[in-house]
């Protein structure tokens, strides 16, 4: 595929969106669900982070916002995620940490036509992902008290919002996160297991 958003005839990718709290597990479980069912791992954060140390022009409006909690405008996430996208080879991908809110929502929507198979969304009460941010020892920057308070109140605000877009269309699959990794991982294999039962019979 030359381009996300190319001709009807062009297939497109399959795509996950990774949902859920600052903290909540999302990068731990999408490192096993790569690992068992195939997919690409696409991290917002991780691309916008990269993309601060590339030197880029919008590297300091990206470093601020971040450490203010706040969500970067979707034309950037949005041009770096087509990008991960068009670079590998893969035609399945978990896109991490994105949709944020309506605005990253609505235009990845209309900029690349892909609406997500599924929304996997890890329900984790906000004690538990305080903890385990604060225990994180990663160097980042918004892994802080304060910082970490702001992530919290955007969730709340602006991507909820989001999950319950979805879960208004069926799209939805919650998982109970406040459990240990191997827990969390056997719910999330119940969802992607007859989905690749269904993929397989499709060829
Ligand atoms: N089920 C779990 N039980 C205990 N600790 C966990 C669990 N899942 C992840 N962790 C730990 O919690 C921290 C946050 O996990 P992770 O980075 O996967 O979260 P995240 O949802 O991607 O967070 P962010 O939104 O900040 O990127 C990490 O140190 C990770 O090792
Ligand atoms: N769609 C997104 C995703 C992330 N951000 C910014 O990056 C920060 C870290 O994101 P993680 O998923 O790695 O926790 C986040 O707090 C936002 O500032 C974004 O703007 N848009
Ligand atoms: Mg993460």
């Amino acid at each position: 595929m030359s381009e996300v958003n190319g001709t009807a005839s062009e297939k497109k990718p399959a795509v996950i969106f990774v949902l859920g709290g600052p903290g909540s597990g999302k990068g731990t479980q999408c490192a096993y669900i790569v690992e068992h069912f195939g997919y690409t791992h696409l991290s917002a954060g991780d691309l916008l982070r990269a993309e601060i140390k590339s030197g880029s022009e919008n590297g300091t409006m990206i470093q601020n916002m971040i450490k203010e909690g706040k969500i970067v405008p979707s034309e950037v996430t949005i041009k770096l995620l087509q990008k991960a996208i068009q670079e590998n080879g893969n035609d399945k991908f978990l896109i991490d940490g994105f949709p944020r809110n309506e605005e990253n929502r609505a235009a990845f929507e209309k900029v690349t036509g892909i609406e997500p198979k599924f929304v996997l969304f890890f329900d984790c009460p906000e004690e538990e992902m305080e903890r385990r941010l604060l225990g994180r020892n990663q160097g980042r920057e918004d892994d802080n008290i304060e910082t970490i308070r702001k992530r919290f109140k955007v969730f709340l605000e602006s991507s909820l919002p989001v999950i319950q877009y979805y879960e208004a269309k069926g799209k939805v699959r919650k998982i109970h996160a406040a459990k240990p990794i191997e827990d969390v991982f056997q719910e999330v294999k119940a969802v992607f297991s007859p989905e690749a039962e269904k993929d397989k019979r499709s060829i």
